[in-house]
């Protein structure tokens, strides 16, 4: 049963990812684009997981047999550059396929909409009214007159170089390693970095389906390369993009990890201070409390959501939002697509460190001299179904945890603690995999790691 979660649809390769099923969510999504009645062509991109431009050929062909004019990318493209090229080239919309982050043996779709953004939960909610419903049609794209390959890299490039000032990055001549994970994001940084001269190293370059043995998500786990690179190289930064380049991850010139929450803060306060930007700033669920305090400095309105850019992009859409983020990594950001882009992410770090003309590890500490030190961290905990929910049950009903207590449980997505000192730990079963993550935020490391532990072993004793 084909069933859509956090970010489209994503299942196992040969298992439930099947040339037969891939077909029937292209033609819930003709079906879908048919019906709004949008005479406007669709792009299809795809990433560099297993067979993926097979799957993206065979969902243009199902989207041409349908009599819808096709765009299909001539090579792995992230999905950044897919939806900006949406918006850019004025489509219909765009089907992506990736399973972003997942496991190697994982594929997906996921649907951008005209706007270039997340299909928006009503969106996908007409979407799967479309499965089973009609017989899926199929051509040989390449047979179709409404068909053509194309390489929207040039525009893409364009634009970004007017929201990054890559002149000031080349100035202040930084050492980069640039991390794509073997994923879509390949030669993208390096393009623009090569272009203005700024000394880099790519790693992780070469087309890897087992994506070298880690999960192409740029979390310190997955990132020992990064880090020894950095650390050998003695660069001064290393910028690392998911298997579909929308989500960003960093390290420092030391080699200690910058997880998503500290660049998001990074991020709003550059953005705000230096490149005097307003408007609204959005996080998820699980996003760090430095997002508020900032945005409350700031004078800036702060909207919280469940976790998924969908609801990120929703916002991005109705009001003037300056940022939005999430702890996956994802960040979007105003004047570009209402999408993550770790790309112009991984470049703006760059302009940060250019800016002040100090180290990435000094820039962040002065922040947190200003708002606090915050640390953060997040365990995955593979489980059946029964013991998730009875677990998340229990979690429900509880008045401490770990010795302290619980002033407040929030429900938005999960359950979230709150401790009296404004710290959080948050249970919440994932929407793209089958685990439940526990997510915690903290004043010291030393009681993240408590927590975690605390946590895991409650949850073994419901086993
Ligand atoms: O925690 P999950 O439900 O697995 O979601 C984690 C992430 O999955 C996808 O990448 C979504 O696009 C993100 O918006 C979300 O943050």
């Amino acid at each position: 049963m084909i069933k859509f979660g956090t970010d489209g649809w994503r299942a196992v390769i040969s298992k439930d990812y099947t040339f037969d099923n891939v077909k029937i969510v292209a033609q819930a999504i003709a079906d879908y684009i048919k019906e709004i009645d949008d005479k406007r062509p669709v792009l299809v991109g795809y990433d560099t997981r297993f067979m993926s431009e097979e799957y993206a050929r065979l969902c243009a062909g199902v989207l041409v047999a349908n009599g819808i004019k096709t765009y299909l990318t001539k090579k792995p493209t992230p999905t950044p550059v897919v939806s900006f090229s949406v918006k850019n080239m004025n489509l219909a919309g765009a089907i992506m396929i990736t399973a972003s982050h997942n496991p190697p043996q994982w594929n997906g779709i996921k649907f951008k909409g005209d706007y270039g953004g997340s299909a928006l939960p009503s969106i996908i909610a007409e979407i799967e009214k479309h499965l089973y419903k009609n017989e899926v049609k199929f051509v040989e794209p390449e047979n179709s007159n409404l068909f053509s390959y194309i390489d929207p890299d040039k525009e893409y490039f364009e634009h970004i170089e007017k929201l990054v000032d890559l002149n000031l990055i080349a100035k202040s001549r930084p050492f980069a390693i640039i991390d794509p994970m073997h994923g879509a994001g390949v030669g993208y940084v390096k393009t623009l970095l090569e272009k203005y001269g700024i000394k880099h190293i790519q790693i992780r370059d070469e087309r890897n389906p087992y994506f070298g043995g880690v999960n192409p998500e740029p979390i310190y786990k997955n990132l020992g390369k990064l880090i020894d690179a950095v650390v050998q190289n003695n660069a001064d930064i290393g910028l690392a993009t998911d298997g579909d380049a929308d989500r960003v991850g960093a390290v420092d010139e030391k080699g200690e990890f910058i997880d998503s929450h500290r660049i998001y803060a990074l991020l709003l306060r550059h953005l705000v201070e230096v490149k005097g930007l307003k408007g609204g700033v959005v996080k998820t669920f699980s996003t760090t409390n430095m997002v508020p305090i900032l945005a409350n400095k700031y004078g800036l309105k702060i909207y919280e959501t469940p976790i998924g850019f969908k609801y990120i992009c929703e916002l991005f859409l109705k009001e003037d939002i300056l940022i939005g983020g999430e702890e996956s990594g994802g960040i979007g950001i105003k004047n570009h697509i209402p999408e993550r882009d770790g790309i112009l992410c991984s470049l703006l770090l760059l302009e940060i460190m250019a800016y002040y003309q100090k180290p990435i590890s000094q820039i962040l500490d002065e922040l947190f001299k200003e708002i606090g030190y915050h640390y953060y961290d997040r365990v995955d905990l593979h489980l059946p179904n029964e013991i998730k929910e009875k677990t998340l049950k229990i979690i429900s009903q509880n008045t401490e945890f770990a010795g302290r207590k619980i002033k407040d449980i929030q429900t938005l997505d999960g359950y979230k603690y709150i401790f009296e000192d404004g710290s959080w730990i948050l249970f919440r079963a994932s929407g793209t995999e089958p685990v439940l993550r526990v997510y915690t935020e903290q004043f010291t490391k030393d009681e993240v790691k408590r927590l975690l532990d605390e946590a895991v072993k409650f949850i073994e004793k419901m086993k």
